[in-house]
């Protein structure tokens, strides 16, 4: 089922949580919706569940206007942050509960809850209680709850927000599993760029209310479309053009409206440093090294003042050696200017592979 979203806005007392939104969900899809705290991907996805009817718009679901039809009457399986389970009841009976107020037969409802556990990976675990347990698996019964009904879409609200990085990251694994096995038409919220990256086909990213760009994993972190995209996306240097890093790039006059230069951004791993100096390289110092195994990321002073982090791979880590009061030559292999940088305009010069 495809959910179309034409020209929704919402309105809280003064307050735009969402502007003039246009969005096209297609069929059997997992699409994130990603954005910092208050950027409206709650008001959007209640919105699509018809708990939050918006002030101007329609919301299409299945080719069906479904801006105000009766939650209930949407056929949409959730799972929140904190779903609490019926703590009085097995997980079997949770898993159960939505078909049996829907009258289900008794006998269809026992062999769709045995499938759900199936699907759910906790077989074994049907006559327990939630609090017997993890947080995990406990997500896990909240979502084979929401899917026994057969939803036409479901909807997730952070669902992993409330359990630790570790299980998260398994979660989020097994939730790409099981949408690739079941198909439904999802859409999840998140405020987690990597787990929008892991877990999505499409990621909508959001920011004050806008849709700031809708695209594959790859697609927004190698074309942003904006400055806010990029610098949400992934670590950035946002630098003055006038640092001496440029002075070899001939970027042309650009300035914005409002007189100043537009700002450069490079990616931490499009930096070159190296330990002899060439025409393109300026001087820096290293001011700190960071060590996470699989990277470096060093910290250089830049006799301009520039102040840059830059990502080192293991094999540019050992014929670096980088270490705190080093003196090093760096320049970017790749950098991006946006043209008017509040603005969402496309990328004005680019040089470079890396982005
Ligand atoms: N019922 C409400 N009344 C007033 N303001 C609201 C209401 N619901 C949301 N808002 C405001 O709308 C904005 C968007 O909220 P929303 O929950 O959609 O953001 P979000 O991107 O999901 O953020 P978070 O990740 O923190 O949940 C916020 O500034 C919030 O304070």
């Amino acid at each position: 089922m495809s959910i179309t979203i034409n020209n929704v806005s919402k309105k809280f007392g003064e307050f735009t949580a969402l502007k003039d939104i246009n969005l096209e969900i297609p069929n059997g899809k997992l699409v994130a919706l990603l954005g910092p705290s208050g950027s409206g991907k709650s008001t959007l996805l209640r919105a699509i569940a018809g708990l939050e009817p918006p002030d101007q718009g329609q919301i299409i679901i299945n080719g069906q206007d479904a801006t105000h039809v009766d939650i209930r009457k949407r056929n949409i399986g959730f799972v929140f942050q904190h779903y609490a389970l019926f703590k009085h009841l097995t997980i079997r009976q949770n898993i159960a509960f939505g078909l049996e107020i829907r009258k289900h037969p008794p006998g269809k409802t026992k062999a769709r809850v045995q499938e759900l556990l199936e699907l759910i990976q906790l077989e074994g675990l049907g006559n327990r209680y939630p609090s017997q347990l993890s947080g995990g698996q406990r997500q896990r019964v909240a979502l084979a709850r929401a899917l026994a009904v057969q939803p036409q879409v479901l909807l997730l609200d952070e669902p992993f927000g409330a359990l630790d990085a570790k299980v998260r990251k398994e979660l989020r694994s097994w939730l790409r599993k099981l949408h690739d096995e079941v198909h439904l038409t999802s859409v999840f919220v998140t405020h987690d760029q990597e787990e929008a990256m892991e877990v999505a086909d499409e990621i909508v990213v959001m920011s004050n209310g806008k849709i700031e760009q809708v695209g594959t994993a790859e697609e927004i972190y190698e074309h942003p479309a904006s400055p806010f995209v990029m610098s949400f996306i992934g670590e950035v240097n946002v630098l003055p053009r006038t640092a001496s890093l440029f002075n070899s790039h001939a970027f042309g006059p650009h300035h914005s409206e409002n007189g100043h230069q537009d700002p450069v951004f490079v990616r931490p791993h499009d930096f070159e440093l190296l330990t002899e100096a060439d025409d393109t390289t300026v001087t820096g110092t290293i001011q700190r090294v960071i060590h996470l195994g699989w990277e470096v990321q060093v910290e250089v002073l830049l006799t301009d003042n520039t102040r840059v982090l830059a990502y080192l791979n293991r094999e540019q880590r050992q014929q670096l050696n980088p270490k705190v009061g080093q003196q090093v030559f760096i320049k970017p292999r790749a950098a991006k200017v946006f043209a008017g940088a509040s603005t969402t305009a496309p990328a004005q010069f680019i040089f470079g592979t890396g982005i």
